[in-house]
């Protein structure tokens, strides 16, 4: 895992029903979910006499579709996956949707989420004949599916399905009658919206997606619920019995997610400010301006800032040119990586006492050569506030920091950071203040972060490992 030892984004996943530009618009609202995955992409579409025809390659959106890709493919219903890998290789044959066939029937879906039991259930499936054809988590699911289709009754088999399956998971899934159907743990670990288009139905991981191919926002899924969009219009199965406390990934509204996204009922870029607020009240200091690490950083800066009542800058420019997360085999290529996304304006840093909000510190390879670039540039004091608590536990459910050791706040305690970074004064966000200020009714019950106190909602095997399914 971590070759590039940074958080790495996760997957996004997208599924419209019926619809004449069905490829194409599934094509946009990938697009918009690309910070979700930066690895391998791919669409998938129904077609008459219960076939799917589908386009998958390795790399981002609009690198793997071209215009006459789109056009083979268009039409029926379609959902569609931007991958970046949990369990499993970054190789084309893990390209998402995943697609079976099954008595001449396809079926294909796209996972969000991580499955914490697929070795397990992989074993079992193998013992009994099951030949894979991936390495990932996500396969487990569509074995398990049509060894439940025994009736032909879809919604039972993905209910005895998901009744074997443990951990993280907002699927979408395309049967070959063109139905589009989506499912949430009963955790909802991760976001899965419905909306409205022309008259049909679409479901994204984000609602920034909706904005794009101009569709309504209906609602979020509930934990545990089956939503299956059809000729009859959305019907809906909820859990049963329904899930009493759910773990919402609170790292989706600190990083992953885009700001302009509303997830778990509440919008990204507000609850970052929020956040920001938060940190300022939390841990004040004197500047001569706040500064974030862009791009995750800005908003709780702009919320640091506004608390403080000092003034904003934007000291560090990000080259828009460059992804969110970028391989580097070596640590010298990993500097230079960072020094090609964030460089300084050397004009506002001479002599200035400067606060830096970021929104998280991984290994700290951001946060090391930056500050040093500022300290280079003659920055007089340079003092940092983190708008999260410090990520000390590896996550099983979806985002790719699977190793305690990659996790430079594991092993060094503030003070220690404080000196390793080469900063004068360093505060992470506290675990109760990061709560109270999403602003949610009893947040203990309503979110998951094992990742800053290792309280994890649901239960794993610490021995399987990213690439446990080879
Ligand atoms: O401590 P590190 O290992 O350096 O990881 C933390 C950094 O990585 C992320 O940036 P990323 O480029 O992924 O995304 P962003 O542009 O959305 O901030 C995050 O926002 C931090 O800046
Ligand atoms: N980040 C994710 O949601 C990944 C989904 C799935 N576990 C995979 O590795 O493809
Ligand atoms: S462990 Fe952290 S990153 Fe993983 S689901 Fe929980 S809050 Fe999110």
């Amino acid at each position: 895992m971590f070759e590039n030892e940074r958080p790495r984004d996760e997957c996004g996943v997208f599924g419209l029903y019926r619809h004449s530009e069905a490829a194409t618009l599934t094509y946009f609202g990938l697009y918009a979910l690309q910070h979700r995955g930066q690895e391998s992409a791919g669409i998938c579409v129904s077609r008459k006499n219960n076939k799917m025809v589908s386009h998958k390659g390795m790399g981002l959106v609009h690198d793997v579709f071209k215009m006459e890709d789109l056009a083979r493919i268009e039409g029926g219903s379609a959902i569609g996956h931007v991958r970046y890998s949990t369990t499993g290789d970054s190789v084309l044959a893990n390209a998402q949707p995943f697609v079976a066939q099954h008595k001449g029937r396809a079926y294909a879906v796209a996972h969000n989420g991580n499955l914490v039991n697929a070795h397990k259930l992989k074993q079992e499936l193998e013992e009994s004949g099951s030949i894979f054809q991936t390495t990932m988590d996500s396969e487990v699911f569509l074995h398990l599916f049509v060894k439940n289709l025994k009736d032909g009754n879809v919604v039972r088999a993905i209910q005895r399905s998901v009744a074997k399956i443990e951990g993280a998971y907002s699927f979408v899934i395309l049967t070959c009658k063109g139905e589009v159907i989506g499912v949430k743990d009963p955790n909802s670990f991760r976001p899965l919206a419905l909306g409205k288009i022309n008259g049909s139905y679409v479901l994204s991981s984000e609602t920034c997606a909706f904005d794009l191919v101009q569709a309504e926002f209906v609602r979020e899924l509930d934990p545990g619920e089956i939503v299956i969009i059809n000729e009859d219009g959305v019907t809906s199965i909820k859990a049963d019995p329904e899930p009493k406390t759910a773990s919402l990934c609170i790292f989706e509204y600190i990083y992953f997610a885009r700001p302009d996204s509303t997830i778990f009922g509440k919008n990204v870029y507000q609850m970052r400010k929020a956040h920001g607020k938060r940190l300022a009240q939390e841990a004040p200091v004197d500047a001569d301006f706040v500064m974030p690490f862009p791009d995750s950083g800005n908003y709780a800066a702009i919320g640091y800032a506004e608390e403080s009542g000092i003034p904003f800058e934007m000291g560090m420019i990000r080259n828009h040119y460059v992804g969110r997360s970028f391989i580097q085999p070596t640590q010298s290529m990993r500097d230079f990586a960072v020094r090609v996304k964030l460089n300084p304006v050397r004009e506002l840093i001479r002599n200035k006492e400067i606060i830096i909000i970021e929104d998280s510190i991984i290994r700290g390879t951001t946060a090391m050569t930056r500050v040093k670039a500022l300290r280079d540039l003659g920055a007089k004091k340079v003092h940092m506030r983190i708008s999260c608590p410090p990520h000390r536990f590896p996550c099983y459910y979806g985002i790719d920091f699977s190793s305690k050791g990659e996790l430079i706040a594991a092993s060094k305690t503030e003070e220690e950071l404080t000196r390793y970074l080469g900063l004068d004064t360093l505060h992470y966000l506290s675990i109760e203040g990061m709560l109270e200020a999403s602003g949610v009714e009893n947040p203990e019950d309503h979110f998951c972060k094992a990742c800053f106190d290792g309280s994890y909602p649901v239960a794993f095997d610490p021995a399987v490992t990213k690439c446990c399914m080879g």
